[in-house]
C-alpha cells in the first residue's frame, strides 16, 4: 500500500519562506501532521530546497514522519540520505503541456539519479488563477464542479495515477467541487490544498476530501495554528 493511504494531513513547507518566529523543523514534526513535503513555485534554487530538506530530515528524526520533495522544477531536485520520496506534480489543465510532460523529459534528461522506486507523480487539478502556480502553468481555472471530477476521472482511469491534487493554493476553495473530484475517483486518494487555516476549514475540507494539505500557515501563523487543522482534520475522518 502507498504510505498516502494512511495519511489524513500534510504539511507542504517553502523553501522561500522562513518558519514562524523562531519555530524549527522539529516543531513542525510533532503538530501531529503525517508527512512533510518542501516545495514551493516563487523564488526556488537547488540551495535553498537543499538546506530545507536537510532541516526537515533532521528535525524529523525521533518522530515518524517521512519528508518528500514535490519539485517545481527539474534545476530544484535534490538527493540527499534520509529523504522519503518524491511527488512530482503534473498538471492536468495547464495551458502549457510543459507542465503535462516537457519539464518531466528534460527532468528525466539530465538528472542521472533519479530513484523511481521512491517517485510518484500526483495528478494537479490547478483552480485559484490568483496563484503563482496557476500563472506559471497558464491553468485553466474556469472549470465547474463536472469538469473537474472529469479530470480527476481520467487521472485515474486513463493515467493511473494514484494521487489527484486539487490545488488552490492561498485560498479556501469551493467544497462542491473538491466533493465531486472525491466522488470521481475509485481507489486513487485525493489531496486538497489552499487556504486550510483553523480547526473549522481544516475540518470542512478534510470531509470532502482524503489527505489536507497545509502550506502558508506554517509560515504565517505557526505550528500551534497548524495543529487545529490537524485536529480539525482528525475530526472529519473520524
Ligand atoms: C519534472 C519536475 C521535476 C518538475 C515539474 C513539476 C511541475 C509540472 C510543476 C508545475 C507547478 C506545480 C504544480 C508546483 C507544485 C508546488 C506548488 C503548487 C506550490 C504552490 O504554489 P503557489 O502557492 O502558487 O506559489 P508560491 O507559494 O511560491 O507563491
Ligand atoms: O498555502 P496554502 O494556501 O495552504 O496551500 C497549500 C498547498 O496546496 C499549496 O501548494
Ligand atoms: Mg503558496
Amino acid at each position: 500500500m502507498n504510505a498516502w493511504s494512511e495519511w489524513d494531513h500534510i504539511v507542504k513547507v517553502d523553501p522561500d519562506k522562513t518558519l514562524y518566529e523562531d519555530e524549527t523543523f522539529e516543531d513542525v514534526a510533532a503538530t501531529g501532521t503525517d508527512a512533510i513535503m518542501v516545495g514551493g513555485t516563487l523564488g526556488m534554487t537547488e540551495e535553498k530546497m537543499a538546506e530545507y530538506v536537510e532541516g526537515c530530515i533532521e528535525g524529523t528524526r525521533g518522530h515518524d514522519i517521512p519528508v518528500y520533495i514535490e519539485p517545481s522544477s527539474a534545476g530544484v531536485v535534490v538527493h540527499p540520505d534520509g529523504l522519503d520520496g518524491y511527488l512530482v506534480p503534473i498538471v492536468f489543465n495547464a495551458g502549457d503541456i510543459a507542465w503535462v510532460t516537457g519539464a518531466h523529459k528534460e527532468w528525466v534528461r539530465m538528472d542521472g539519479d533519479i530513484q523511481w522506486d521512491v517517485t510518484h507523480t500526483e495528478a494537479y487539478i490547478v483552480l485559484n488563477e490568483e496563484a503563482s502556480v496557476a500563472e506559471y502553468t497558464q491553468a485553466d481555472c474556469t472549470l465547474d464542479a463536472a469538469d473537474v471530477a472529469a479530470y480527476a476521472e481520467v487521472a485515474e482511469q486513463m493515467f493511473g495515477q494514484d494521487i489527484v491534487y486539487v490545488e488552490y493554493s492561498g485560498t479556501l476553495g469551493d467544497p462542491e467541487i473538491v466533493g465531486a473530484a472525491h466522488d470521481a475517483l475509485d481507489e486513487a486518494t485525493l489531496f486538497y490544498g489552499g487556504g486550510v487555516h483553523d480547526y473549522d476549514s481544516a475540518f470542512e475540507m478534510g470531509q470532502h476530501s482524503d489527505v489536507v494539505v497545509v502550506g502558508d500557515l506554517v509560515h504565517d501563523a505557526g505550528c500551534a495554528a497548524v495543529r487545529e487543522t490537524v485536529e480539525g482534520v482528525t475530526a472529519a475522518n473520524n
